[in-house]
């Protein structure tokens, strides 16, 4: 642009920033979520303190162990404001022990488990058995992408009430639903982050671009 350019004509800036988008840092695979969002240029932040949340747009809640994640988080003063940012809009990606976490209601948790909620669903623990009966199979979820998705289960959970906010973004071939959506929120009861499948990613990238056009 040139001194005499005036204002008013200047071009719209053509580069958005990329989205900063976090991690919930506490226990889990945190790294291949990292992984993932970077390769599609993401700025990613892991989220240990309520000051880390505060900077971020969109979270995701990894896989792992959820009851560890549920404590850690009070025990880091994070459980409330991550229930008020759920309950604020931000767009949130939960994997397996995340997608736990994000159901209003659990079956076979722990007595005192806790859940940030805010999926009107409820959604079974180790509802295919222990570690040994991982498997692999692939979805269709054409709500996300027009090819099957590669979904990695390890000691997965099911989402066995499903509430009328609620929609069904896949299902296993006899019809038990694996993967959520709700406003700002999806659930999925698979590790798409280690099988090198970006495509729920990307399609929580873009509800986290959606939110900062608002
Ligand atoms: N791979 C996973 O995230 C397993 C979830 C774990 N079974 C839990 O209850 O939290």
């Amino acid at each position: 642009m040139t001194p005499e350019s005036p204002p008013d004509t200047a071009e719209p800036q053509s580069h958005a920033a990329p989205p900063r988008v976090g991690v919930l840092a506490l226990q889990g695979d945190v790294r291949e979520h990292v992984a993932a969002l970077r390769s599609l240029g993401a700025e990613v932040v892991l989220v240990r303190t309520p000051h880390d949340l505060g900077t971020v747009d969109g979270l995701v809640l990894p896989g792992g162990e959820s009851t560890t994640i549920d404590k850690l988080s009070r025990i880091f003063g994070l459980r409330e404001p991550i229930r008020d940012r759920v309950a604020d809009g931000m767009p949130v990606l939960g994997t397996c022990a995340g997608l736990i976490l994000l159901a209003d209601r659990i079956v076979d948790g722990l007595p005192d488990q806790q859940t940030f909620g805010g999926l009107d669903v409820t959604v079974q623990r180790n509802a295919f058995g222990s570690q040994r009966d991982s498997f692999e199979i692939d979805l269709d979820m054409p709500l996300v992408c027009d090819d099957p998705v590669h979904a990695v289960f390890i000691r997965g959970p099911l989402v066995t009430e499903v509430g009328p906010s609620a929609t069904v973004l896949g299902a296993l071939p006899d019809g038990r639903v694996v993967a959520i959506e709700q406003d700002n929120l999806i659930g999925i009861a698979f590790h798409p982050e280690v099988a090198g499948e970006t495509r729920l990613h990307r399609h929580f990238l873009a509800r986290v671009a959606a939110g900062d056009a608002d």
